[in-house]
């Protein structure tokens, strides 16, 4: 018995058994018998309890193993780990003794036991704190008992930092974003500020002239810049160019108006040696040539000879130009800026411009309105100002509100440039750290508070009376509701009242 080569427990008790089973034990050798079932008992035990804990030993979750009525058979190293309890705390003893002894509280073992099912749970332990995934499994005998509750404690306090790491990081990442998305408009914003730096104004019609320089700067386009004078057109010119492609080239302004009629045609186009009386014996380059490949700003356009005009209109659609007494043309690279104060449409009808030449430069027009048109920037050009001449002139100088108001209010017929110059005034007459009030705008602007609507040094005296008359009608007929009423509060016949009303385009109520 035993006798093969290799021992196992299984066949030696197959064979046992049926030895046994043919006539006794008699015919079993004792000592055989007893050394075989040593070793049964020996692999049983290896097999059974060793090997399992050994294994379990090896496994990274904590393992817990109780009977069927509750009683504490086996807990492996993993589970000492995250509960801090050691195997001889809890092994023998049943789930409520544990949990009088603090151990542990609402293990999942007796539920398992009472709903005869796998039972979840998330838990920490009393003892290291430790957050764990807590999974009780039934083990069944042949009769569908509860034999055996496994519990599985796996380890989420790792799990959790990381999820909470991983949930900051999100966060964190989600900030970023935003700020990403923050410095993008930040620097498109800046890039505008940039575009915007030396145009000052928050108006709508300021805002207009910002846009079409965006988009009008970096193309190689003729750009027409008109507006009354004073208004900023050499400003939008330099925007312009500093915004352009050409901006590391030359940038040459010309005003066609300043340079007498016969001295332009040499100034812009240059002259040959001996072109004519007078001529330098070198020649002379003229201001086109001196601005190739950069902008060349024609500044006054509108005051341009006509003889020079189609001499214009050649170098702008042929790019190139002829020296006066020159024979060869010679090409050029220069992008033409012009600007105007004066209508050139009307020019055009009265034949002072050339219409081919009024199309050619008009391709983008750009319409800067007077500043009595955007009162809007009144407030930050005069602040601008002022800081600038505050610190020329060594002042802390502060315009107060009913000094502002009086700005917005007047008509500005030197628009931008008149306002600088009313506000170095200001700031070189005014005491050093003075607050400029109406008293000292109003003389200068000739404008008379308290007069109902402010008055300017346009309107004359006719134009007074009318504001007058038309605010007394208004509050008349306002507050008694009837021509009729208001004629005889003002004493005059109410055919003058009906007359004057429709004359100011004043409401009248259906009773009149
Ligand atoms: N939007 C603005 N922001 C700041 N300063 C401005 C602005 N517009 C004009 N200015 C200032 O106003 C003054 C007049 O501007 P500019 O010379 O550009 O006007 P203009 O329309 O070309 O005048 P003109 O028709 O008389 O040549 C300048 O000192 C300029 O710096």
């Amino acid at each position: 018995m035993g006798g093969r080569d290799k021992f196992t427990a299984q066949a030696f008790l197959e064979e046992l058994i049926a030895r046994v089973a043919a006539g006794g034990c008699e015919r079993c050798e004792s000592e055989q018998v007893a050394a075989g079932l040593g070793k049964v008992l020996e692999e049983l035990r290896r097999t059974a309890e060793f090997d399992f804990r050994e294994l379990g030993d090896h496994v990274y979750d904590g393992i817990y193993i109780a009977d069927g009525a509750g009683k504490t058979l086996y807990v492996n190293k993993a589970y000492t780990r995250i509960t801090g309890i050691a195997p001889e705390e809890v092994v023998g003893r049943y789930v409520e003794e544990c949990e009088a002894a603090g151990l542990y509280k609402n293990a999942v073992t007796p539920e398992v036991i009472r709903l005869k099912k796998r039972v979840n749970s998330v838990g920490v332990s009393l003892r290291s704190g430790r957050k764990m995934l807590i999974t009780g499994i039934p083990v069944f005998d042949a009769e569908e008992n509860v034999k055996n509750v496994v519990v599985i404690d796996r380890e989420i306090t790792d799990l959790l930092t990381m999820k909470a790491e991983l949930d900051a990081s999100q966060e964190k990442m989600k900030a970023v974003e935003a700020d990403k998305a923050k410095s993008i408009m930040e620097i498109e914003h800046l890039r505008r500020q940039n575009l915007n730096m030396s145009l000052i104004g928050r108006s709508e019609g300021t805002a207009k002239v910002i846009e079409a320089i965006r988009q009008v700067a970096p193309l190689d386009v003729t750009v027409l810049i008109a507006g009354e004078t004073g208004v900023g057109k050499e400003v939008v010119a330099n925007e312009i160019y500093t915004n352009s492609p050409r901006n590391k080239g030359p940038f040459i302004k010309v005003n066609c108006a300043a340079i007498p009629a016969n001295l332009l045609e040499a100034e812009l186009f240059g002259y040959e040696k001996g072109a004519f009386t007078g001529a330098a014996g070198t020649g002379r380059l003229g201001l086109f040539e001196l601005a190739d490949k950069g902008t060349l700003l024609l500044d006054e356009i509108g005051d341009m000879p006509l003889e020079l005009q189609s001499k214009l209109l050649r170098v702008i659609q042929h790019k190139e130009i002829t020296r006066i007494g020159g024979t060869r043309p010679f090409k050029l690279d220069v992008r033409i800026l012009a600007a105007t104060n004066c209508d050139l449409r009307s020019l055009v009808t009265q034949g002072r411009f050339r219409e081919d030449l009024y199309y050619r430069l008009n391709v983008f027009p750009i319409v800067i309105p007077p500043l009595r048109a955007r009162a809007e920037d009144v407030e930050p050009l005069a602040e601008h100002f002022l800081a600038l001449y505050n610190a020329k002139y060594g002042k802390v100088t502060v315009i107060e509100d009913a000094g502002l108001e009086i700005m917005k209010h007047y008509s500005w017929p030197g628009n931008i440039r008149e306002l600088q110059n009313i506000v170095e005034r200001l700031v070189i007459v005014a005491e050093p750290a003075a607050v400029i009030g109406g008293e000292q705008l109003a003389p200068l602007l000739n404008v008379y508070p308290g007069s109902g609507e402010p008055m300017t040094r346009e309107a004359g005296l006719k134009e007074i009376v009318a504001n007058i008359e038309k605010k007394t009608l208004e509050r008349v007929l306002g507050l008694y509701g009837s021509t009729r009423k208001a004629a005889k509060v003002l004493k005059v016949d109410q055919s003058t009242i009906v007359k004057k009303a429709k004359k100011f385009g004043l409401k009248l109520g259906d009773d009149n």
